[in-house]
């Protein structure tokens, strides 16, 4: 019988891909394993027809085309389930009741899976928690795929901790520093968004993640050691959870997304290769990353006025993020005509990976999720932070104050970033010794974020081990 892995991916584009890259790094290395995505199936009533995640087209595409390049990946649909309940949220819609739903016929799956081959590992998304009843109830060993860094892992960690200590909801308490082992003081207002109000059925969630998380057999962090050793040191010594206990921590990145998933080229990257080398600054902000109109105009205005090149994405303000944004309507009169040398706006999603691994790239306007930054550090793209959602704010932290492979952008009291402070972070960036100094770090990082991924380094050594472990597993 063959040894199996199993993952297990939250509904939506990103989640998936994450999981994919987790199963390609793991096969690339240990090509004995057999590796089975399970895919959420969709609801049959239409009460989530407004769903961006069960919409998505482009995620069969997307399946379609990982089934013809990595065919040893697997992808199992579960059987589809008939009812969704009403929610208040739709996080807690997608990432817990409908996981939730499906248990039952995620249990008679991994029940299947295990008489055909060793089951030797159920890799759950951090996002996917229902199913860890499912699993500790027919014993297999169970493991979390934490998609941020060791950082926020610590805080996630370290939450029953502060929900025990700290009386008050984080939104309640201003700028107060909170303590957690492995990090700088965090200001209260900075914690990730999902716990800011432990009152919400999202804190409710996410603490009973962390106790779980904290049951499994290991947490596997896309990260490497020399990015955030001492959150890993915190972690690794049992400082973050309440009995002093951690399951073993596996820092196994960075894990970066191929680039060209769907095989079209796309025209900014002609653009760029007639920009001169390091040039161009890029922004971009996440899947869902979105700009009320004013604040649309005010990045227009600070980055004519900065006198730099760009390659800018625009999405259409809310509520129609799903429509092409008029960038007529939208930019300063006149913006595209006068930055027409110098600038290049995308509607809607730019090939990044691509983009910050191209020579003309010299610095990058990020909203600060987590693959956006591991991705800007593997090739050495220095960064001005602009956190907009999720755990963003707390990256923030990190970026700037510990690894100083970032600026920050000071907002105002409307939370408005304005020209004047886009056009100073960016010349910042690109004309200042603050600015060398940043790329010179961030550029050391890169340089150890390919050691760690070698033969021998941190993160290839730490999937080596779990691998051992997997084959020692008993459970036939
Ligand atoms: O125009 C675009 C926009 C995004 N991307 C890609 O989309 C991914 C975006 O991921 P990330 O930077 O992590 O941002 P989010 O999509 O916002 O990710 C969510 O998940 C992350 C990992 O858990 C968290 O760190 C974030 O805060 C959370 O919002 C990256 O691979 C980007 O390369 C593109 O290719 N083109």
């Amino acid at each position: 019988m063959e040894d199996a892995i199993v993952l297990y991916p939250s509904p939506g584009r990103g989640h998936l891909i994450s999981m994919v890259e987790l199963g390609k790094h793991i096969l690339k290395y240990h090509p004995s394993f057999s590796i089975t995505i399970l895919i959420l199936s969709k609801p049959n009533t239409n009460t989530n027809s407004t769903s961006p995640n069960y919409v998505e087209s482009s995620t069969d595409q997307y399946m379609a085309t990982v089934n013809s390049t990595t065919p040893s990946i697997t992808f199992h649909h579960l059987p589809p389930i008939s009812k969704v309940p009403p929610s208040t949220s739709s996080f807690l819609e997608m990432n817990y009741l409908i996981p939730r739903l499906n248990n039952q016929n995620l249990h008679q799956t991994l029940k299947t899976i295990s008489q055909t081959s060793k089951l030797r590992a159920f890799i759950i998304d951090f996002f996917c928690d229902a199913s860890f009843e499912v699993a500790s109830n027919i014993d297999i060993p169970t493991y979390y795929f934490f998609t941020s860094g060791a950082s926020a892992l610590a805080l996630f960690l370290y939450m029953p901790t502060l929900h025990k200590n700290v009386d008050k909801s984080f939104k309640d308490l201003g700028n107060m520093p909170i303590d957690i082992p492995g990090l700088p003081p965090i200001p209260a207002s900075d914690m990730p968004v999902g716990i800011l109000n432990r009152n919400n059925q999202l804190y409710e969630y996410f603490l009973n993640t962390a106790t779980h998380m904290a049951k499994s057999n290991g947490l596997l962090a896309n990260t490497f050691e020399s990015l955030e050793t001492k959150a890993i040191v915190a972690l690794s010594n049992g400082l973050c959870v309440p009995d002093g206990v951690t399951p073993p921590i596996f820092c196994i990145g960075p894990l970066i997304s191929s680039s060209n998933q769907d095989g079209d080229a796309h025209e900014c990257l002609n653009w760029l290769n007639s920009q001169p080398s390091r040039s161009v600054v890029f922004l971009c902000f996440g899947s869902m990353g979105l700009f009320s109109a004013k604040q649309l105009k005010e990045m227009a205005a600070g980055l004519e006025n900065s006198g730099q090149r760009f390659l800018w994405v625009v999405r259409n303000p809310p509520p129609d993020k799903e429509k092409e944004p008029n960038l007529d309507e939208l930019l300063p009169k006149g913006f595209l005509e006068r930055t027409k040398d110098k600038g290049f706006v995308v509607k809607q999603w730019a090939p990044q990976v691509e983009v910050l691994s191209h020579e003309s790239v010299g610095g990058f306007v990020t909203h600060c999720g987590w693959n956006s930054v591991l991705e800007a550090i593997s090739v050495g793209v220095p960064m001005v932070a602009w956190p907009l959602y999720a755990e963003q704010r707390l990256n923030r932290v990190f970026l700037v104050e510990e690894m100083k492979v970032a600026l920050g952008l000071k907002e105002m009291e409307d939370g408005l970033v304005s020209a004047e402070e886009l056009e100073k972070r960016v010349r910042e960036l690109f004309e200042s010794e603050v600015g060398r100094e940043v790329r010179e770090r961030v550029l050391g990082f890169r340089e150890e974020a390919m050691v760690a991924q070698k033969e021998g380094g941190s993160s290839h050594v730490a999937l080596t081990k779990l691998a051992q472990l997997w084959k020692q597993t008993q459970h036939e």
